[in-house]
């Protein structure tokens, strides 16, 4: 059967790296025989600019009737012109909840290549190789009320609810016991159990079914402050670290520090499995659209290349064909490869085209 990915490559260098995503998927396609149907839909600004809609009918459909999505970034400098009910229509948050995509994956490996890249010593990355399992459909980011309200005295108020109920912790939870059993059976669950009600519950319900269902995994919890700072100190000590929505956005950014660049880290986003065992997926790299370096050619489509890995494993279900790609990007990096973001000083750049084409060059190569 051959899945449907849809392609929205979205803003800044969100179609640079998703270019370089769909070639080497192409590769695969062709090389080793991967059933996928690559499209391109409009969104977002681009198709706000095109269509006066950041969501085209056409291209929700297609959202809501993919085997998987494969998403560049969006955020673009002009979208404050863009009506609030359209921008939420075109919105990144409205395809993950429609979706209901509650188990993004973020994994972050010290690739060895690049040990001098990261701005933490090597002795201390060397080996690094932990996933976050962030709770992505609820949280701070859904909660209500939500707004920005006048006050009696004329002032405004912005409100956002930080909102958990048992069932949307016990699912991720679950994910993620269930991931750790598949890697080095260590789960440590990050909340604010100290000051937060549904950071209390997060630890009471992710405690309980520890001990009920999944008592061979070794459970710490630790509060989100103090992971923002291990994160840097001993990244080594962490396997499978399942937070909230808030919290997983900011510490994956932390942990982008350990390559030194956040252009190297992909991410995958799932629903619960259907009858069938299928599972909704979006698949994106974790930064945004860059700005400062959009349109140059220049930005770093590792993470959108390993995400289209993380395609080749959970939504193709090839997971040697993931392991190929991986040993790919690894090869490149070991040859030198190196976008402007991950160089040293005095070290030869790489345009994206060209990282890609390191890649893909790795692929041939390997046996
Ligand atoms: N999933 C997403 O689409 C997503 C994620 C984060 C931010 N955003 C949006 O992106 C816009 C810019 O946000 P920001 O600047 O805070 O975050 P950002 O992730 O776009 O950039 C942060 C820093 O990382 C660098 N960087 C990011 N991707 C890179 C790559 N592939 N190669 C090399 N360097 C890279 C940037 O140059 C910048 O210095 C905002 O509108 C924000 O809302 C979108
Ligand atoms: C663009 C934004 C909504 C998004 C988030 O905050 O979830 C991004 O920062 C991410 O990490 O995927
Ligand atoms: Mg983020």
């Amino acid at each position: 059967m051959t899945l449907d990915i849809v392609v929205l490559p979205g803003d800044g260098v969100g179609p640079e790296v998703t270019d370089e995503a769909v070639r080497v998927l192409d590769w695969f396609v062709a090389k080793r025989g991967v059933p996928l149907r690559m499209t391109r839909h409009l969104f977002g600004s681009a198709s706000w600019t095109a269509q006066g809609t950041t969501m085209p009918d056409e291209t929700w459909a297609a959202i809501m009737a993919a085997d998987a999505l494969l998403f560049g970034a969006v955020g673009s400098l002009d979208q404050k012109q863009i009506p609030a009910e359209e921008r939420r229509k075109g919105s990144l948050l409205r395809m993950r909840k429609g979706l209901d995509v509650f188990a993004n994956l973020r994994p972050v490996r010290a690739w060895p290549a690049l040990a001098e890249s990261s701005p933490f010593k090597a002795r201390t990355v060397a080996g690094a190789d932990l996933i976050f399992v962030r709770e992505l459909t609820a949280g701070m980011y859904f909660g209500t009320p939500r707004g920005i309200e006048t006050q009696a005295d004329g002032t405004r108020r912005g409100v956002n609810t930080h909102t958990y109920t048992e069932a949307e912790i016990a699912r991720v939870a679950r994910f993620a016991l269930g991931l750790a059993r598949t890697r080095r059976n260590h789960l440590t669950s990050v909340d604010k159990a100290n000051v937060m009600e549904a950071g209390a519950l997060w630890r009471e319900v992710v405690t309980a079914i520890h001990a009920a269902e999944f008592p061979d995994v070794t459970l710490e919890h630790m509060l989100a402050d103090n992971c923002a700072l291990q994160l840097g100190r001993a990244p080594t000590r962490f396997d499978v670290i399942v937070t909230d929505n808030l919290f997983g956005d900011l510490l994956s950014d932390c942990a982008g520090a350990i390559n030194g660049s956040l252009g190297m880290l992909p991410s995958a986003a799932l629903s619960a499995p259907d009858a069938n065992g299928r599972r909704r997926a979006l698949y994106e790299p974790i930064h945004g659209s860059a700005p400062d370096i959009a349109g140059k050619g220049i930005a770093n489509p590792l993470g959108a290349i390993l995400s289209a890995a993380l395609l080749l494993r959970w939504t193709a279900q090839a997971p040697a064909e993931a392991d190929r790609l991986e040993a790919a990007v690894e090869a490149a990096l070991a040859g030198g490869a190196r976008t402007a973001d991950i160089a040293l000083p005095g070290e030869p750049v790489l345009s994206t085209r060209a990282m890609a084409d390191a890649v893909i060059a790795a692929l041939d190569a390997a046996p």
